[in-house]
């Protein structure tokens, strides 16, 4: 009944079901778009101020800004256990040049702790898990790094509706044990690197991220010119790995284990952890900006209940429902999360929502 209810909500919403495409190393992504999902009136009173304002308005009408939507979001989610999943770069920190130096500002922190004080939250993320924690310093969420090939749960102990993996997340005495799924592949990984950084650091501007489980190469620094050689120099040593496939992001080459897992199944994974994932009034939030978001975005689809959303200032093939324009509107709506649940007279103790045990 709620699952069909959600299903007409997103659907009024503006839920789309679409594809993403295999994305080619080619010089200047992005639009600049100048209108914002909250000036639609504007644009429907004065008309557009360019095509990609306008193509930008109509893409938001079919994905809805999560803040506009924010008050039917959460009168649907009434006495429903709302999950958080969030993306890290170019979510909860914008996307800068250099990427050791993509801080998150010390409010988005504030926000996500708020968050995560009311409800289950996790960071999902490309980086590696170590990495992501330094940059969000925050200890009662749970980190998933490597695309969600390195999931650790906090230090609190977790009732499983069906047990299914609570032994992996914790170990008897409640400690934390890591779920490592591509854990046989970390010997390759670091050959590939090795053969990575000796062949891509060549090319000027190019870098390589250590994450772990998988590994970046960047061409944010890149002279367009150059693109097409790192190319193909990053493909001629994937020749020599093939349990390794290449995957892309924002002006990022990702090269992964080829096992099925990604962030829709970390999302699974954390969800069964939680003993939320049999729940049928179970609400997952989950923002990300970028192609290995929509992993997820299809699970949270496939569930038929929950939100995702896309953080985005241009167009884009997504599967997410809802919309946000950038990080600062991540913000917004956090703090909103938050705030609605201190509010809510519906809202369950801590731990009715988080399940724990005493
Ligand atoms: O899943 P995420 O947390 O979004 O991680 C995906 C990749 O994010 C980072 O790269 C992106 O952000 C950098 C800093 O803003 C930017 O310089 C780069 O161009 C972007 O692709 C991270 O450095 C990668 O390792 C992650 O895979």
């Amino acid at each position: 009944m709620f699952t069909r209810n959600i299903a007409k909500f997103n659907q009024a919403l503006g839920f789309q079901r679409s594809s993403t495409n295999k994305q080619k190393l080619q010089p200047g992504s992005g639009r600049s778009i100048s209108m914002r999902a909250s000036n639609l009136s504007h644009f429907i009173a004065g008309g557009p101020t360019s095509i990609d304002d306008a193509s930008y308005n109509s893409w938001v009408v079919e994905h809805p800004s999560a803040l506009g939507s924010f008050d039917q979001m959460m009168r649907a989610a009434k006495g429903r256990k709302i999950a958080v999943f969030l993306d890290y770069d170019g979510t909860l920190a914008p996307i800068v040049d250099n990427p050791d130096l993509a801080f998150m500002s010390d409010e988005m922190r504030s926000a996500v702790r708020e968050v995560a004080k009311y409800f289950p939250t996790a960071i999902i993320s490309g980086r590696s898990r170590e990495k992501v924690k330094e940059f969000v310093q925050l200890s009662n969420v749970y980190y998933a790094g490597s695309h969600g090939m390195d999931i650790m749960a906090p230090r609190r102990p977790v009732k499983s509706c069906d047990g299914k993996y609570h032994t992996i997340a914790l170990d008897k005495k409640g400690n934390e044990v890591l779920f490592q799924p591509a854990k046989k592949f970390l010997p390759a990984i670091q050959k590939v690197r090795t053969a990575l950084r000796e062949k891509v650091m060549k090319i000027q501007g190019a870098r390589i991220e250590d994450n772990r489980f998988c590994i970046s190469v960047h061409f944010r620094q890149v002279r367009e010119e150059d693109y097409g050689i790192l190319e193909k120099t990053v493909k001629s040593v994937l020749e020599h790995y093939p349990e390794f496939h290449l995957s892309w992001g924002k002006k990022v080459m990702e090269i992964r284990p080829s096992i099925e897992w990604d962030k829709g199944h970390a999302l699974e994974y954390l969800l069964d952890t939680l003993g939320l994932s049999n729940s049928s009034d179970v609400l997952p939030v989950y923002i990300g900006d970028d192609r290995t978001d929509e992993d997820a975005f299809k699970v949270i689809q496939g569930r038929g209940q929950g939100y995702p959303i896309i953080v985005s200032s241009s167009p884009k093939e997504t599967k997410a429902s809802f919309s946000l324009h950038d990080p600062s509107e991540v913000l917004t709506f956090l703090l909103r999360l938050a705030r609605w649940s201190k509010s809510s007279s519906s809202s369950r103790s801590l731990a009715q929502i988080w399940g724990v045990v005493d």
